[in-house]
């Protein structure tokens, strides 16, 4: 859990020291103004102490070389807590060794060379992480995820998605899920049966563009021995497997004419009858359906039957696009990222404020699933501790542009029509004034304003 800003501020400034250097008169002799030092010399007995005490700043003793061992059991310990960060102690020799600077680079926040001469700089530094430690608990706080069906979201269309998934499972009717592709119809359509009474039973999902006419009708329906040729033995379809549960259909407005007819017989009557069958099978399956097409298009172009179409869309959740859920960008961005990042055990910690700022300005048209792809390649990609819009593979864009209040734009352009008519006057305050259209008190009061002599 998150500490508080104000334990924050009442935590003593304590430091993990991680000594490797064998020599116990180094780290003895550490002293730090405000700072006190919790020594440890082997990864055993770390994982304890961190847990004991959440720190945010680590000093590390690296010796003059590095074995094998010894560098993973860094490494590990680096990795431990991501909000841990760290400032190594060396003999600056080793700066010589490219694995050492390597090793540095990607996870020390900075390096002081042995001996420490200069310790006032050194404090510095460790002040500077704990400040910045402050600054990322507040940001983590800002950006939790609101996680429920392990879908991340904040946005207010999100939430309310969360809402209406908490609506529709209590009841028994069809649901028509809209929205456009990788929006993330399916895992809506997963947290509606998880929170069902069909929860027990399974989730089935068939993906209605995906197979030809003949094809989809076997696999949802199922078929007898001997149905067509090949029909070796009898197939159960996928509406007969989902019994007790939720049949998942996605892509829906692909379901051919024919098949439309046998789902909205099933939709009305909950029967089904396999392929080559003469017998009618009850089956309790509730159905989601799921579009990305537009089914009234599809309906007025006679597509789509009518009658089936009110049929689906009984409860109905639209899903916005990924680029029209301003707040929901960064916060499933990091979430993503983190959870890669922990997955394929990168040094990669976060996304530069022009990577956010090319994100929110770019449109998604593959929403959350592009995302996804992006992060996972940015991961690869990326050859620093920040993901740059490059490593996304998206155009960079200004972050630095800044919203200024109204009354500062004033003053700037106030103050450069004051310069501008006093050097076009040649400083003649009369003349300028006169240009302006104010009086020479006023003017005065402007150079004045402005510095301007
Ligand atoms: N809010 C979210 N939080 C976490 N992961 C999400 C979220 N939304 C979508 N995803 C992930 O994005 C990917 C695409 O989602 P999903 O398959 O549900 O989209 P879809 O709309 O059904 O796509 P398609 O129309 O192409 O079938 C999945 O890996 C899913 O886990």
């Amino acid at each position: 859990m998150p500490a508080t800003a104000q334990q924050l501020v009442d935590e003593p400034r304590r430091a993990l020291l991680f000594d490797l250097s064998n020599d116990e008169r180094l780290s003895s002799n550490l002293h730090v103004t405000d700072w006190v030092f919790d020594r440890i010399t082997s990864s055993s007995n770390n994982l304890a102490l961190l847990k004991q005490r959440p720190y945010s700043v680590g000093v590390a003793f690296l010796p003059s070389s590095l074995s094998e061992d010894q560098r993973e059991q860094v490494e590990n310990l680096l990795n431990t807590d991501e909000n841990l960060s760290w400032v190594a102690l060396t003999n600056p020799a080793n700066l010589e060794n490219p694995e050492f600077r390597q090793l540095i680079y990607e996870h020390f926040y900075d390096y002081f060379s042995l001996p420490l001469n200069d310790s006032a700089h050194f404090r510095c530094a460790l002040g500077h992480l704990h400040g910045m430690s402050k600054l990322r608990h507040t940001e983590d706080h800002l950006l939790q995820p609101v996680e429920e069906f392990h879908m991340v979201g904040s946005s207010k269309q999100f939430l309310g998605i969360f809402d209406q998934i908490r609506r529709v499972a209590t009841v028994d009717a069809p649901v028509l899920i809209r929205g456009e592709t990788g929006v993330g119809k399916e895992m809506i359509a997963r947290a509606v049966h998880q929170r069902s009474r069909h929860r027990g039973g399974p989730f089935v999902a068939v993906n209605c563009g995906a197979l030809p006419e003949t094809l989809i009708h076997a696999e949802l329906f199922g078929y007898e021995k001997g149905a067509f040729t090949g029909a070796y033995k009898r197939k159960i379809g996928r509406i007969e497997a989902a019994q007790n549960g939720t049949i998942f259909l996605d892509e829906i407005g692909d379901l051919p004419q024919q098949l439309q007819v046998y789902l909205l017989r099933f939709l009305e009557q909950k029967t089904i009858e396999r392929l080559g069958g003469n017998q009618s099978l009850t089956s309790n399956a509730r159905v989601i359906a799921a579009t990305h097409v537009n089914l009234e298009q599809a309906v007025s172009d006679g597509r789509f039957r009518e009658d089936l179409y009110y049929r689906l869309n009984v409860l109905s959740i639209e899903v916005p696009r990924l680029a029209q859920r301003d707040s929901d960008i960064e916060l499933l961005a990091r979430f993503f990222l983190h959870k890669f990042a922990k997955e394929q055990g990168s040094v990669v910690r976060g996304f530069t404020r022009q990577a956010v700022a090319a994100m929110q300005s770019y449109d998604w048209p593959g929403n959350v699933r592009e995302m996804i792809n992006r992060i996972r390649r940015a991961l690869v990609m990326s050859e620093n501790r920040m993901i740059t819009p490059r490593d996304l593979g998206l155009a960079e864009i200004d972050a630095r542009v800044e919203i200024e209040p109204l009354e500062q734009v004033r003053a700037h352009a106030e103050e450069v029509a004051v310069r501008s008519c006093l050097s076009q006057s040649m400083n003649n305050v009369s003349h300028a004034a006169k240009l302006l259209g104010v009086s020479r008190v006023t003017l005065y009061r402007m150079m004045d304003k402005y510095g301007i002599r």
